[in-house]
């Protein structure tokens, strides 16, 4: 029978403990560090009698309303008469806490603790690992020891063992996942397996994206999302580059965008900072790189793209954890191997139908899913998880002027608007360099600065989110809505 609160002890230090529709209430007059402690249901990791007598309930709460999560613990003895309505509490506590989800979760872990200015093992010892046990979930925890540590790590993933894989990294370890996925015996399988990021990189841009941008500051919130995010598809991407396929899951980029990723890489000190020196130190150089760039193109109206926004997400909010998510409605895998390619490869005509072709130098070429590639820079303010496409950006040189002028306000897209601007939803592209100096970079890593092809795998991975689509703000200017 269902159980919506729980007294304990007597007097003025009755323990009051009361569940909600939405809400968990914990009154403890004599806890001088949390006498009341009001959580949302989400923020509930357990609830339960341990050794026949002993309470305990674990929640996140925040005493400000704007304060990192805390951890906080209740246990206590009960009394033999209460055993019964402490049982029954702590069930529907579980019951309304875990609702449509399985608790104890198993997870693997993997730290990168060279990631980002090299905090990534303490966090996870400290802020992380502790909300794992409170939830009481398996932990197989790996610290990664190398590069490529943690593609090994994916490829020889036993799928059956796991529940979701959990990336204490930036983001060039899930790049790293991902592509570990398509080495495995079973790809198919394996990319349904879902994949979430901690943030403890320099740009963490996929923990942006999936927790939002205030969000994806606290630790805590990334580890709930290991505990209580859903399964949400998401869209990968084929790389196709000398005869070699590599998986992105989130950007490519060239020129300027390029540089300050891969130019900065002795900065990692300074965590997402490096970005900004590198971005100031392109403005100084003032360059333009030219590139021909070929793309399928779905769409290249910034206004529709950003009219439509609202209403694919509401359908995805609406949908996601349920039976009707793109994740469940696509069932289980039914072909081995990755998705065949359709657009890019041998006896791909790119001067064909739906192709476009931009062919002069420009500051930058940045394809993405994704609308944060860093915290500081929403390049892809419409981006979908799902869409089955990608965006393209491509953008023209500019005044020293107004590359300054467009940081302001990066971290709210407003870029996007800029007429020097080109955006596309494409199905594929493909770039050529038409200069043999300059950097390639795929999800951070540095490629050769050669021609490369990509193309869109529609729902091919698959991410934890607790919302169903990006995290990000964006609409309309003002005098267009
Ligand atoms: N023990 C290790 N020693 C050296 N490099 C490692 C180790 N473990 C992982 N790596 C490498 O570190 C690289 C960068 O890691 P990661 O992307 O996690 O951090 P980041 O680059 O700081 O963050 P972001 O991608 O968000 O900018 C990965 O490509 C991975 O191969």
């Amino acid at each position: 029978m269902a159980s919506h609160s729980l007294h304990l002890g007597s007097g003025t230090n009755t323990s009051k403990f009361t569940l909600t529709e939405k809400e968990l209430v914990l009154e403890q007059p004599a806890n001088k560090k949390w006498p009341l402690v009001r959580t949302s249901l989400r923020n509930v990791l357990w609830a339960g009698i341990d050794d026949g007598n002993r309470l305990q309930i674990s929640v996140l709460a925040t005493k400000k309303r704007k304060s990192p999560l805390s951890l906080v613990h209740v246990a206590g003895v009960v009394p033999d008469a209460d055993i019964d309505s402490a049982a029954a509490f702590t069930s529907s506590v579980m019951h309304s806490a875990y609702y449509g989800l399985t608790p104890r979760r198993r997870l693997k872990v993997i730290v990168n603790p060279k990631s980002g200015p090299g905090k990534g093992a303490k966090h996870f010892r400290k802020r992380v690992e502790p909300i794992f046990r409170a939830a009481r979930c398996h932990v197989a925890v790996t610290f990664t020891s190398r590069a490529r540590h943690a593609q090994e790590i994916a490829q020889a993933l036993p799928l059956d063992d796991f529940d979701a894989v959990v990336v204490l990294s930036g983001d060039g370890s899930i790049y790293e996942v991902f592509n570990g996925f398509a080495a495995h015996a079973d790809p198919a399988r394996a990319f349904r397996m879902p994949v979430t990021p901690v943030p403890t990189g320099s740009g963490n841009g996929s923990s942006n994206n999936l927790l939002g941008r205030e969000a994806a500051k606290d630790l805590a919130m990334a580890a709930l999302n290991a505990i209580k995010g859903h399964p949400m598809s998401i869209d990968l991407v084929s790389i196709l580059q000398n005869g070699k396929r590599t998986i992105s899951f989130m950007t490519s980029c060239l020129g300027v965008m390029a540089n300050l990723d891969l130019g900065t890489e002795h900065l990692r000190f300074m965590g997402s900072q490096r970005f900004v020196v590198g971005f100031l130190r392109e403005v100084i150089k003032h360059r333009s790189y030219p590139y021909r760039v070929s793309i399928k193109v779905a769409e290249s109206d910034k206004y529709k793209m950003v009219e439509t926004l609202d209403a694919v997400r509401a359908h995805a909010q609406a949908v996601h954890g349920t039976a009707a998510s793109p994740y469940n409605a696509s069932a289980a895998p039914t072909s081995k191997g990755l998705p065949e390619l359709k657009h890019i490869g041998p006896g791909a005509d790119v001067d064909g139908d739906g192709w476009i072709t931009f062919a002069k130098p420009v500051m930058y070429v940045y394809a993405g899913k994704g609308p944060f590639v860093s915290k500081d820079l929403m390049q892809f303010p419409v981006s979908h998880p799902d869409d089955g496409l990608i965006d393209v950006v491509i953008s023209e040189r500019t005044t020293r002027l107004a590359m300054i002028k467009g940081m302001d306000g990066s971290e709210r897209g407003e870029q996007y608007w800029m007429d020097i601007q080109h955006y596309f939803k494409a199905y594929a592209y493909r770039v050529e360099p038409l200069a043999p100096k300059g950097y390639l970079s795929i999800d951070g890593e540095a490629y050769p600065h050669e021609t490369f092809e990509a193309e869109v795998h529609q729902g091919l991975g698959t991410f934890l989110s607790m919302y169903g689509h990006y995290m990000n703000d964006f609409s309309l200017p003002p005098d267009r809505k």
